[in-house]
């Protein structure tokens, strides 16, 4: 299983042509028309497409805190099982991960695991009480080598503090991942899409404007400052609107677009089913269609997943009570497959590009987002995109059940990835 050699023959190299790949110790070693090899394990790789192995920028994994729900291990078989081969753990565990320890320690329980890099994420204020910065710079200088900072879960909505945080990771190359929210707009029970539907089912709703005055805050004092600002889990027309704006101002502003964004909408919420209860809420298709227009033309840069796992006690509720969020780990190229490529939105190069080597170069992953070529560690997925599959919640390789393609037709099947040249997936099969 683990530290073998593999010969994959006649893989679809990013979609521009068959080709064989021979990983060893960890790299790419060949890459072209190739001879059988002693040793090596043959992956008949026919009729499957070779990608960069896919780089999460937005995963929560629970752990430490609540293991009912994720744990690093049973959240890294997800990522495996979805071809990703690094994913950015968010800080909204408990305790929160505010301090170099708490980093160095997910870091960590990641390599115990040792089926994707997990890689953690800072946060921006101790405890995620949005008052006093957590210990941005220690985390940075730690073993786990924090870029990437984020209250997510909760807005960063004092602009002080925003300002500051950004000043302070400039130094250091950082980056913040707003959850943009905006309180006082998006207060209290506010639980969906504030709409006509939402009048109708009597749920209190946020509108997007509430999300796109933090994204226009938020990149006018990237500007001020010069540092950078990612956007996490963009929702609304508006916030590509003010995204694109920005980058045509050459603010150093990076966006990222969820699967479930791309592909569901807010009138799923009719049947008050809390699986589709999530942060931010699904939009009407209009929001949908600017979100696939903006990853298409790269105004969005990545596809990051926002898994969201939760225990059904805190998932089965009334709508209004139930916890927000959802799965997102294991169908993400799937849906990415199904919404981008199928529709001929995307090709595979760009899937590359939004779902591997953007991410990995927002997050400063260096050994992740490389080419499929000779020398480069050996980082990859292989997709077979002419299967189709309906989604069994249950056959999910995390601890919760809250998966919004349960019982859905996607298009694609994740066929195995490689993690520095050991198989963490070999025909649908986790390899723990
Ligand atoms: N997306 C969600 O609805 N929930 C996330 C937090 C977040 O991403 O805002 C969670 O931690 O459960
Ligand atoms: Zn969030
Ligand atoms: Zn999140």
């Amino acid at each position: 299983m683990s530290d073998r050699t593999y010969l994959i023959k006649g893989a679809d190299l990013l979609g521009t042509g068959r080709t064989d790949l021979l990983l060893e110790d960890g790299r790419i070693a060949a890459v072209g028309k190739l001879g059988d090899a002693a040793q090596a394990a043959m992956i008949e790789a026919d009729g499957l497409v070779a990608l960069p192995g896919l780089v999460d920028l937005h995963t929560h994994l629970r752990e430490p805190g609540r293991e009912d729900a994720e744990t690093i291990s049973s959240g890294s078989a997800a990522a495996a099982a979805g071809g990703f081969t690094a994913v950015l753990a968010m800080a909204n565990t408990q305790p929160v991960t505010d301090t170099a320890e708490a980093a160095e320690r997910i870091l960590d329980l990641g390599r115990a695991a040792a089926l994707v890099d997990v890689q953690p994420i800072g946060a921006v204020t101790k405890s995620l009480a949005g008052e006093e910065l957590a210990e941005l710079g220690l985390m940075a200088r730690s073993r786990a080598n924090v870029r990437v900072f984020s209250d997510d879960g909760r807005c960063v909505h004092d602009a002080r503090i925003m300002r500051r945080a950004l000043e302070y990771v400039k130094a250091f190359g950082g980056v913040i991942s707003q959850h943009a929210q905006e309180p006082q707009l998006a207060g209290g029970s506010a639980c969906c899409h504030e709409g006509e539907l939402s009048g109708r089912l009597g749920l209190p709703g946020w509108p997007g404007v509430a999300e796109e005055v933090i994204v226009a805050r938020d990149v006018m004092l990237a500007r001020h400052t010069g540092s950078r600002v990612h956007v996490a889990h963009v929702s609304t027309a508006g916030s590509v609107e003010v995204v694109r704006w920005a980058k045509s101002q050459g603010i150093a502003v990076t966006a990222e677009v969820t699967p479930h964004h791309l592909l569901l909408t807010t009138d799923l919420l009719s049947g008050y089913d809390p699986v589709f209860k999530v942060n931010p809420p699904l939009r009407p298709q209009e929001d949908v269609d600017a979100l696939r227009a903006a990853l298409a033309d790269g105004t969005i840069d990545a596809v990051a997943t926002d898994h969201a796992p939760h225990a059904r006690h805190d998932k089965e509720h009334a709508f209004a009570e139930a916890a927000f969020g959802m799965l997102g780990l294991e169908q993400c190229l799937q849906v990415v497959t199904t919404t981008m490529v199928q529709t001929g939105r995307m090709t595979w190069a760009d899937v590359a590009a939004a779902l591997s080597t953007r991410p990995a170069r927002i997050a400063g992953l260096a050994g992740h987002g490389r080419p499929l070529a000779v020398d480069e560690p050996a980082n990859l997925v292989l997709i077979d995109p002419s299967a189709t599959g309906t989604i069994d919640a249950d056959a999910s390789q995390s601890l919760s059940r809250n998966n919004p393609w349960h019982g859905r037709t996607l298009q694609g099947r994740v066929h195995s990835t490689f993690l520095r040249g050991r198989a963490t997936l070999l025909d649908g099969e986790v390899q723990k």
